[in-house]
């Protein structure tokens, strides 16, 4: 017996076609559609063991996310015993030698090809680094690692076949190296100079008086007298006053503050910075005013930048177009490199100021890139390059230019090694090599973060901590979203606690059974691994369906052992003699499933979150049967279709009503703003990017109120995953201030129990709070000083939230609960209605919601 899920190149449309027919089915539904589909046999391949360190305790975030990219690989895929180039996937990657260790050096960057039975690793001239088969593959997603050969390998995203490196033709170099050079400063006598300084007296702008906006800080002695070599007037520079006329006062200061670390005005030996305001703050409109201030003026006259280059993720490069257009209009010349604008060709226009173009184009084109002379590199969502291993993060260190800037609305997900790489990208050795940087300040603030600190420790790292901030503050910037709130329309959020459908509930219960008897040391089979626990029960908290066992039988001897443990192959025996599953059989599809019905005669358009290529199907076949329209993008989208596809879906001509969005592949930077309501359908444990994702519609430019809905299995780990995400954020915010998280903590067998449980009770998080509300809705009143101290009740199941020492951000983080409304079931007859899900009253047990208006 066989079923499938389509694969990725064909999951728009749902393949529905007949397989056997031992499936036993309730009702026709989309799930039979799935269930009925011909896509050849599929296996789990679950292989955690190796994929992630998550054997006597609870995973680390990183571990967390592998987890997770473990994850996405076991969901089914198709077995096609041909593969053909049509139906092959690429992946950008980087590969290394097989490690347990948490920060892995990689060896190189590479492709792999993906076959349906086959993978492919081969490094970037198209040599074949390793083979694996045996499993199937077809669910890789970005972020997945796991062992090809006698390597292992980190997906970072998936390309189009025509832009794998050794499937093109090397770009033709350019036969006249046009590389400008700024003429060296002509040396001077700077002690006369440093005299003159003091009497130079200071003009005005290149603008005119009409035009002049916001000035610029003024050069110091400092200053003058290492850069104006050419002893030159100083000129005042200012903001375009059209541009300044468009700046929030946040702007303002983010241009400034831009301003003053590539000039050197912040520090004349390192020019570069990391903006890093929450997401939607306007970081390209602060970035594109520095840019054309900078392109036609500059402290001594002369404009200090000639040529910039921009560095996107690919699905970004048509909103930086976008944006220029918005804010310049015509003024200014960009030169966005994509497929047809192919970089060879810049040679022909190499006077065009702005070059834009992705990561990927510019690890294809760097030998051509690095022949001209770039005075400002700009990397937006430029946290990708916290691992400095990645061949883009090489190749752009390798760039000629001091003046470097990192855009991001989520600088720090992890830990200090990242924060190092970040900054150690903006300002090259700032703060040492990374060995001295760890024994520096790494160390001692983790030791600090250890539960059994004693008190010269603790103060020990919080010096460090500060001494830290203090040396890097002058050049990263953050603020947060509270800022624009009075720009934006009213945000209604809200966490929909989804009672368990009874099969859910059996299937739960069931896994962790069959985890615990294996645990068992006089028991003859070998115990199931915590990973795959883990996934099961995820994939039963959005539907029953996804943990279908798919048995081909062609596995291999290293397989066998993991099979003799399957406990999907356990649960799904205990599915079938259930008689199957149907649509109703998930509580937060039944969900979804009244707010689309209760939207689908308005012009509201949803968008649906989930960080699963599998759920994503699941849903486009839901969506399919219900008759919505929607569009999707994910990892398989090609660059040069995603501008298009969210330009099309948020164009009021459009009708589509969902949008269907991969969180790994689409989370980051996004505008979505044709849509009001988005519906985070499943997790992430870094909150970074559930925040990422939930804020991609209410933006700038939205002009309806927005819905935000998060969906959480009531008592299931999601509710967990929840509880660890509101101490982490708080964790993850404070690391601006450099405070690090300390993931290393591993929980007991018992731990992992209380962990795994399926905790009966409208809202388990409500209950760790001891919040004595009614659950009506109405909200007690909170002194926000005496609550400042509550945490979640002590409890071994709270995944070590005290292990973690929430710091008093995070108190004050889970603090922010009690001033939501708490509704309980029943319901009073309006909040349903109001949020959309009056048909899903039976399905929902609590509700956390809080308006922004
Ligand atoms: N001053 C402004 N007035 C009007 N709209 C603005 C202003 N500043 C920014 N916007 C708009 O707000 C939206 C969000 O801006 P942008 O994409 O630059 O955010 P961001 O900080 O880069 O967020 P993310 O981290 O999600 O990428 C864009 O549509 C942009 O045009
Ligand atoms: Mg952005």
């Amino acid at each position: 017996m066989r079923r499938s899920f389509a694969p990725s190149q064909k999951s728009r449309a749902v393949q529905s076609t007949v397989s056997g027919s031992q499936t036993r089915r309730r009702g026709t539904s989309y799930i039979l559609q799935l269930l009925n589909s011909d896509s050849p046999d599929c296996e789990d391949s679950v292989d955690s063991k190796e994929s992630c360190s998550l054997k006597d305790g609870f995973a680390t975030s990183s571990q967390c996310s592998q987890a997770q990219a473990t994850e996405t690989m076991t969901d089914s895929s198709q077995d096609t015993p041909i593969s053909t180039p049509t139906n092959k996937r690429f992946f950008n990657v980087v590969y290394g030698k097989q490690s347990k260790k948490k920060h892995k050096t990689w060896e190189g960057d590479g492709v792999l090809e993906v076959g349906d039975s086959v993978v492919i690793l081969k490094d970037t001239e198209g040599k074949v680094i390793g083979r694996a088969s045996g499993k199937k593959f077809a669910n890789i997603e970005e972020g997945n690692q796991f062992y090809v050969g006698s390597k292992e390998v980190e997906i970072l995203d998936e390309i189009s076949s025509d832009s794998v490196p050794f499937n093109k033709q090397p770009l033709k170099s350019k036969e006249n190296d046009s590389k400008e050079s700024c003429p060296p400063p002509k040396k001077k006598q700077k002690i006369e100079k440093y005299g003159k300084m003091f009497s130079c007296p200071v003009k005005s702008g290149s603008v005119s008086d009409a035009a002049k906006g916001l000035m610029m800080p003024r050069p110091d002695h400092d200053h003058q007298w290492k850069f104006n070599t050419e002893n030159a007037e100083l000129r005042d520079v200012f903001i375009d006053q059209r541009l300044a006329s468009k700046l929030r006062p946040h702007q303002v200061e983010g241009v400034a503050f831009l301003y003053r670390c590539v000039v050197g005005l912040a520090n004349t030996d390192y020019l570069g910075a990391i903006l890093a305001d929450e997401m939607g703050l306007g970081k390209t409109l602060q970035t594109i005013t520095l840019v054309w201030t900078l392109l036609k003026q500059g402290p001594y006259g002369v404009p200090l930048l000639k040529r910039v280059l921009i560095v996107t993720p690919s699905s970004l490069l048509g909103n930086w177009n976008q944006e220029f257009q918005r804010w310049l209009g015509g003024r200014i010349m960009v030169y966005v490199v994509d497929q047809k604008n192919k970089f060879v060709d810049y040679e022909k226009q190499p006077k065009t100021p702005v070059i834009i173009m992705s990561y990927e184009m510019f690890v294809r084109c760097y030998t051509d890139v690095s022949k001209y002379k770039f005075d400002l590199v700009i990397c937006d969502e430029g946290h990708r390059l916290k691992n400095n291993a990645i061949k883009a993060s090489t190749l752009l260190n390798n760039i000629d230019c001091k003046r470097r800037i990192i855009l991001t609305g989520t600088p720090i997900q992890n830990n200090l090694q990242e924060f190092h790489a970040l900054v150690d990208f903006v300002n090259p050795s700032i703060l040492g090599t990374y060995s001295e940087f760890r024994s520096t300040y790494e160390a001692p603030i983790v030791a600090a973060r250890q539960p059994d600190a004693n008190a010269e420790v603790k103060s020990k790292g919080e010096r460090c901590a500060e001494q830290l901030n203090f040396k890097t503050s002058g050049f990263i910037l953050r603020r947060t979203q509270e800022l624009i709130n009075k720009y934006l329309p009213a945000k209604h959020e809200a966490v929909v606690f989804c009672k368990p459908t009874a099969t859910q509930k059996l299937l739960y219960e069931a896994a962790v059974d069959f985890w615990e008897n294996r645990l068992d040391n006089d028991c003859a089979q070998s115990p199931v691994s915590h990973l795959s626990i883990l996934i099961q029960l995820k994939k039963i908290s959005n539907h029953p369906f996804l943990i279908i066992r798919h048995d081909d039988g062609d596995e291999d001897e290293s397989n066998a052992e993991d099979s003799k443990n399957d406990v999907s192959k356990h649960l799904t025996s205990i599915l079938e003699s259930n008689g199957g599953t149907t649509e109703n059989d998930s509580s937060k599809l039944n969900v979804l499933a009244a707010l689309l019905n209760s939207l689908r005669n308005t012009n509201e358009k949803v968008v649906v979150v989930s960080y699963y290529k599998q759920t994503l199907d699941l849903i486009a076949a839901f969506c399919e049967q219900k008759q919505y329209t929607y569009s999707r993008l994910d990892g398989s989208t090609p660059a040069t279709q995603r501008t298009a596809i969210i330009d099309k879906f948020n164009s009021s001509s459009c009708r589509d009503n969902v949008f269907l969005l991969s969180g790994k592949a689409g989370g980051t930077g996004l505008n979505l703003v044709g849509a009001s309501r988005l519906v985070l359908f499943d997790s992430d444990w870094n909150p970074a990017s559930d925040q990422q994702a939930m804020a991609r519609i209410w933006r700038d430019g939205q002009s309806k109120s927005v819905h935000i809905y998060r969906l959480l299995t009531t008592g299931s780990i999601e509710e967990k995953i929840f509880q660890r995400q509101l101490s982490k954020a708080s964790l993850g915010e404070t690391v601006v201030d450099f405070v690090a998280s300390n993931s290393t903590v591993r929980l007991s067998n018992k731990e992992l129990k209380e962990l795994f449980i399926i905790h009966d009770s409208k809202c388990f998080t409500h209950d760790l709070m001891e919040c004595t509300c009614k659950g009506d809705g109405t909200k007690i009143p909170v002194d926000g000083d005496d609550k400042e101290n509550v945490e979640l009740k002590e409890d071994e199941s709270q995944l070590n939230l005290k292990t973690v020492q929430a710091t008093a951000r995070a108190n004050l983080k889970m603090n922010q609960l009690f001033h939501w409304q708490h509704h309980s079931s029943p319901f009073n007859s309006t909040l349903l209605k109001e949020m959309g899900l009056e048909m899903a009253e039976s399905y929902i047990s609590f509700v956390l919601r809080n308006t922004t208006s």
